[in-house]
C-alpha cells in the first residue's frame, strides 16, 4: 500500500471511530425519510434514534444522551427549531442540523439564535447529510481536544494561589488587589525563584482580562537573534530559516497579559522597539511592512537592579519609566521565613497526597529548613521538597529525606552543640576528631581537612604549645 493509501485508509478509519461515538436524534414526519435514515445513519458509523414528530423527539432527549439533533423544520407538536430550544436547555452541548423544504430569513435568524450547526435544504441528499454530520463530528472532536488542553494548561500552571501569611506577603497581596483591575503596567522585582511570575499571573487572574490568554515569555532565555521574532512574529523569507509565517507573542496574547520575565536581559535594540510597542499598542512582524494594533497587557519582572543599568547604560531609562508605572517587590523567603512551613506543605501537596496535613515534616527537618538562607527562594525550596518527597517512603519528612547539605549541616551542629566558640576552637575540634576517626594518620587527615600536611602539623604544634603553656 502507499503511503498516500495508508494515510487515508487511516483518515477513515479515525472518522469512523469519530462517528461511531456520536448518538443521532433524527426527527421528521415523513415516513420514508424516517426508514430511509434508520437504515443509513447506522451505515455512516453513527446510532440514531428516529422520532417522527417533535414532542417524541423532546422526550428521546430527555432520556436518551443524544449528540446531535437533525430535525425537520416542520413537524407536528413541537417545530424543529422548538424542540433545538428545549434540548439546549437539557443538554447545552448539543449539535443541531436543521432540514427545511422553504429557507427564510427568519428561519435562518431563528437557526442561529439557538446555536444551529448548520441547515439543509429538502429535499436531503445523502452524502450532504454525511458531510454535515462530519463537520459536527470533526467540531465535536475539535471542543474536547481544546478541553482536554486546556486541562493539561491548568495543570501544568498549577495555581496561581500566593501561599504564606507574613505581613509582607498580604501587602504584595494587597497591592495585586488594587492594580490588578487597572490597565497599568506592573513592574514586578524581587531575587530570583522568589514568586515574581506567580504574582504576575495573580494579576492576570484578578483583571478583566482573566479569561483572555496569559503568557509568560523569559527574556533572558532567548538567543539575542530570536527574541525580536518571538516577540513580534516575523513573515515567511523574513530571514533565513523563516519558512512560515509566525504569529508573535504579542498577537498570541491578545485581549491578555504578557508576562516579560527577566526584562533586564533583552538587548538595547529590542528594548527600543519595545518601548515603541508599549507606547503606539503597535507591532509590526519581521518582514512586514504593515503594523498591527495589539490590546495587550505588559506586566514585567527582573531581579536585577534596572536603576544601576540605566547608569551603566545598559537599560533605557525611558523605557524603564514606561514599564515602572506601578511596582511591586515580592520578599525573598528569608525575610518571612515563617512562612516557609505552609509554602513547604503546599509544595509536598504537590506530589504526595498521603500523610496527616499538620505533620507532613518533622520538628527537626523544619528547624533544618528554617536555618537555611535559601538564595534561590522558594524555587529552591519547590527543589528540596521535590528530593525529599522522592527519597521519603511513609510520611512526614525527615532530616535524611532532605538533600545531603542539610543533614551534614546537622550532624556538624550535633557535633559541636550549640556553646558559643572561637573559630580557632572550632578549628581544633575539626582536627581532634579527624585524629581519633583516623587514629592520628595524619596523612589522612590533612585529606579529610583540606589542607597540606605542613599546615596540619603548624596547626599541631601550635596546639601542644598552647595545651603547655
Ligand atoms: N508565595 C508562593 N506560594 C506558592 N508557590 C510559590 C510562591 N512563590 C513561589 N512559588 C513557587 O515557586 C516556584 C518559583 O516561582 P516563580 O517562577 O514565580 O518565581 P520567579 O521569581 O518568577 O523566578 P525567576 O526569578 O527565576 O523568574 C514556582 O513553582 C512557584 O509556583
Amino acid at each position: 500500500m502507499t503511503d498516500k493509501r495508508k494515510t487515508s485508509a487511516k483518515d477513515a478509519a479515525k472518522a469512523k471511530a469519530a462517528a461511531s461515538s456520536m448518538h443521532i436524534l433524527f426527527a421528521d414526519d415523513e415516513k420514508p425519510l424516517q426508514e430511509l435514515m434508520r437504515k443509513e445513519l447506522p451505515r455512516m458509523g453513527y446510532r440514531v434514534t428516529v422520532c417522527p414528530d417533535g414532542i417524541t423527539a423532546v422526550e428521546a432527549i430527555k432520556r436518551e444522551r443524544i449528540d446531535c439533533l437533525l430535525v425537520d423544520l416542520n413537524m407536528p407538536g413541537f417545530s424543529g427549531i422548538e424542540v433545538i430550544a428545549q434540548a439546549r436547555e437539557i443538554r447545552p452541548e448539543i449539535e443541531a442540523i436543521i432540514m427545511t423544504a422553504n429557507p427564510s430569513t427568519e428561519t435562518a435568524i431563528d437557526a442561529i439564535k439557538y446555536g444551529t450547526f448548520d441547515y439543509l435544504t429538502k429535499p436531503t441528499r445523502l452524502a450532504d447529510i454525511a458531510t454535515l454530520l462530519g463537520r459536527v463530528s470533526e467540531r465535536r472532536e475539535g471542543k474536547r481536544l481544546l478541553a482536554a488542553l486546556m486541562h493539561r494548561l491548568k495543570r501544568a500552571e498549577g495555581h496561581s494561589d500566593l501561599i504564606g501569611g507574613h505581613e509582607s506577603m498580604e501587602a504584595v497581596r494587597k497591592l495585586i488587589g488594587r492594580v490588578a483591575p487597572t490597565e497599568s503596567t506592573v513592574l514586578v522585582r524581587g531575587e530570583t525563584g522568589c514568586g515574581k511570575e506567580l504574582v504576575a499571573r495573580a494579576i492576570h487572574d484578578q483583571s478583566l482580562r482573566a479569561d483572555k490568554p496569559f503568557v509568560a515569555v523569559n527574556c533572558g532565555a532567548l538567543p539575542e537573534n530570536l527574541i525580536e521574532s518571538e516577540l513580534f512574529g516575523h513573515t515567511k523569507g523574513a530571514f533565513t530559516g523563516a519558512d512560515v509565517t509566525r504569529v508573535g507573542l504579542f498577537e498570541v496574547a491578545s485581549g491578555g497579559t504578557l508576562f516579560l520575565d527577566e526584562i533586564g536581559e533583552l538587548p538595547l535594540a529590542v528594548q527600543a522597539k519595545l518601548l515603541r510597542v508599549l507606547e503606539t499598542g503597535d507591532i509590526r512582524r519581521l518582514g512586514d511592512n504593515e503594523s498591527l494594533h495589539v490590546d495587550v497587557r505588559i506586566v514585567c519582572a527582573t531581579h536585577r537592579d534596572l536603576e544601576t543599568m540605566v547608569s551603566e547604560q545598559t537599560f533605557r531609562e525611558d523605557l524603564m519609566f514606561r514599564i515602572n508605572t506601578f511596582e511591586l517587590r515580592v520578599p525573598p523567603l528569608r525575610e518571612r521565613i515563617d512562612d516557609l512551613v505552609p509554602l513547604a506543605n503546599h509544595l509536598l501537596r504537590r506530589h504526595r497526597s498521603d500523610g496527616v496535613d499538620d505533620r507532613l515534616f518533622t520538628e527537626d527537618a523544619i528547624a533544618e529548613l528554617k536555618s537555611h538562607q535559601w538564595p534561590g527562594n522558594v524555587r529552591e525550596l519547590a527543589n528540596v521538597i521535590e528530593h525529599a518527597s522522592v527519597l521519603c517512603d511513609a510520611l512526614p519528612v525527615g532530616v535524611e529525606h532532605l538533600p545531603s547539605h542539610f543533614s551534614r549541616r546537622k550532624l556538624r551542629d550535633d557535633l559541636i552543640g550549640n556553646a558559643p566558640m572561637s573559630l580557632k576552637e572550632l578549628e581544633q575540634i575539626a582536627i581532634d576528631r579527624s585524629m581519633k576517626r583516623h587514629d592520628g594518620n595524619k596523612k589522612a587527615v590533612a585529606e579529610e581537612l583540606g589542607v597540606s600536611l605542613k599546615t596540619l602539623y603548624n596547626r599541631l604544634s601550635l596546639t601542644s604549645e598552647s595545651e603547655a603553656a
